[in-house]
């Protein structure tokens, strides 16, 4: 499904990416882990073509994210609040969405059942505009709108932060049963490691720009990781 390919990014002569290799394979569910300035948005960024690499490309099913488009139809993700458009309200945003697919407005009703949990009675029919909601229920609108498409590949940025333990743990099965029933390449960052180790069956460890591991998830992955990311 995506395969990167001698990716760099450089800024002010310090490189802040730096991936020779890293093929992710279709229906696969893959979380990026590393600390702080590591270098997971910059990544995330560069697959996304929000920002150019300095060196190298990316490749979602063979094309070349930089060059061409159609990988944007079957391509989900939500990143920052900078995706969400703070003067709609949720319906108006997740129709604008829906239109781009194609969607209706009874299959965007339908599609969005699964998140009814998570949005806990507070997202939709609030009669307010995006910009003035928290900064989870953004989160979760953000979520809701890149997988409202059915999304083949899903790309989120710390989808678990902002977001109070009991929604936490509600995405995280929302997460799951993307991955299992929709077979839904996932792709998504982040510090809560036994979220992530719980979603994903596969994890990378981005140090410096650097993939320092590329491990399948198991029963002691969690340890392994705390240890890795005890100093
Ligand atoms: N536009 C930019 N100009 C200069 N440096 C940048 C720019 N964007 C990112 N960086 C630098 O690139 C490095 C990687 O940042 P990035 O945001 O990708 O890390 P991250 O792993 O997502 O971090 P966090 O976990 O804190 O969100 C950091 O040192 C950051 O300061």
């Amino acid at each position: 499904m995506l395969t990167i390919n001698n990716l760099q990014k450089v800024y002010n002569g310090t490189t802040v990416v730096n991936v020779p290799e890293l093929s992710i394979a279709a229906g696969e569910s893959v979380g990026l882990v590393g600390n702080n300035g590591a270098g997971k948005t910059t990544l995330f960024r560069m697959i996304l073509d929000l920002i150019r690499p300095s060196k190298g490309k990316v490749y979602s099913k063979g094309e070349n994210v930089a060059q061409q488009e159609d990988w944007k139809v079957y391509t989900g993700s939500y990143l920052d609040e900078g995706f969400l458009i703070d003067y709609l309200t949720t319906e108006e945003y997740f129709k604008f969405i829906g239109g781009l697919h194609g969607l209706s407005d009874g299959d965007i009703t339908e599609r969005l059942l699964p998140f009814m949990d998570l949005f806990n009675g507070e997202i939709l029919n609030q009669r307010k505009y995006i910009r003035d909601f928290s900064k989870g229920n953004q989160k979760k609108i953000g979520i809701a709108a890149a997988a409202l498409s059915n999304p083949e590949l899903l790309i989120l940025d710390e989808p678990f932060a902002n977001l109070d333990p009991s929604s936490q743990i509600r995405l995280k099965h929302l997460l799951r049963t993307l991955c299992e029933q929709k077979r839904m390449t996932m792709l998504i960052s982040s510090h809560d490691l036994s979220h992530v180790i719980e979603v994903c069956e596969r994890i990378l460890i981005l140090e410096k720009g650097q993939l320092v591991q590329d491990m399948q998830t198991n029963e002691n992955t969690l340890q392994e990781l705390e240890t890795y990311f005890t100093v």
